[in-house]
């Protein structure tokens, strides 16, 4: 596995993804099976190109919220708008990556990133952006290999690959990380951070690990447990240097967060 740094200090012609904020006004949820809310009069505007972790407990409504930002459910009440246009279904524009990668194990790795490129009808240059993509997730050297073939990391790394292709503006990630191995783990989450901020993509993280937050992303948002709201809103303030563990910066930023995380839960 090559991955001791982040491709994404490589200059390659990737094409970057426009900057975009996502405007969640009014958003609400109830489930037809479920007695209440699941959401609550959530209000919440992101800056393009930042990097938002929603953190809550099992069942406070996280992939919920991701799910409504994704298009992938329309909310009782309520609106979703990125970079301007309302969210009224799925879009290349706007991607999301989940825990399993799904990848269709008969395909090699290069037609498996390239399907992001077809479901978007994209199919001009699609040789050409498929090795831009992969090229970026550190793959380039694997384009011809069976995606059964490869660790679960790198399988990842190729359903990144899928999502980026058609140069979306904001990337959605449910947990993707949550079933690799720590050292895997952390070098996914240092390098899809790279990644999102050399394309100026807007990333929303579903997560309910803060120390991936303080890892990860600019600022966290946290969904309480019952309610269905928004019950802690902060910014992290580390520069990308101090993201890691070893950093006493870090430390400090994930016991503020831990503090914040833990109050929530018993106020
Ligand atoms: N499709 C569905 N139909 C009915 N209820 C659902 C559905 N999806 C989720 N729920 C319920 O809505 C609530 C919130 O679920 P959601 O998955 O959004 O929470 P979460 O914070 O992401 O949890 P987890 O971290 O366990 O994934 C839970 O009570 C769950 O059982």
């Amino acid at each position: 596995m090559q991955h001791d740094h982040p491709s994404a200090e490589r200059a390659q012609p990737v094409a970057k993804s426009g900057d975009a904020d996502v405007r969640i006004a009014g958003v609400a949820h109830t489930y037809a099976v479920v007695d209440g809310p699941v959401l609550s009069g959530i209000d919440l505007t992101i800056a393009p190109g930042s990097v938002v972790a929603l953190i809550g407990r099992s069942g406070s409504g996280k992939s919920t919220l991701l799910h409504i930002i994704a298009g992938l459910i329309r909310p009782t009440d309520g609106a979703v708008r990125i970079g301007g246009q309302a969210v009224q279904g799925p879009s290349p524009r706007w991607v999301m990556m989940f825990q399993a990668p799904s990848l269709f194990p008969w395909m090699s790795v290069a037609q498996n990133a390239g399907l992001g490129l077809r479901y978007a009808g994209q199919k001009d240059g699609a040789a050409e952006r498929v090795a831009d993509v992969l090229d970026l997730v550190d793959l380039a050297s694997f384009a011809d290999r069976n995606v059964q073939d490869l660790s679960g990391g790198q399988q990842q790394r190729v359903a990144l690959a899928r999502s980026l292709a058609p140069s979306p503006d904001v990337l959605l990630l449910d947990e993707p990380f949550s079933a690799l191995d720590m050292f895997t783990r952390q070098s996914m989450q240092t390098d899809v951070r790279a990644i999102a901020k050399r394309l100026g993509l807007t990333m929303i993280l579903v997560t309910h690990d803060v120390s991936e937050a303080v890892l990860m992303a600019d600022r966290a948002v946290f969904l309480k447990s019952g309610a269905g709201v928004i019950a802690g809103d902060t910014d992290i303030n580390l520069d990308d240097r101090a993201r890691n563990a070893d950093d006493p910066t870090f430390d400090a930023e994930l016991a503020r967060l831990n503090e914040i995380y833990t109050g929530l839960q018993t106020a």
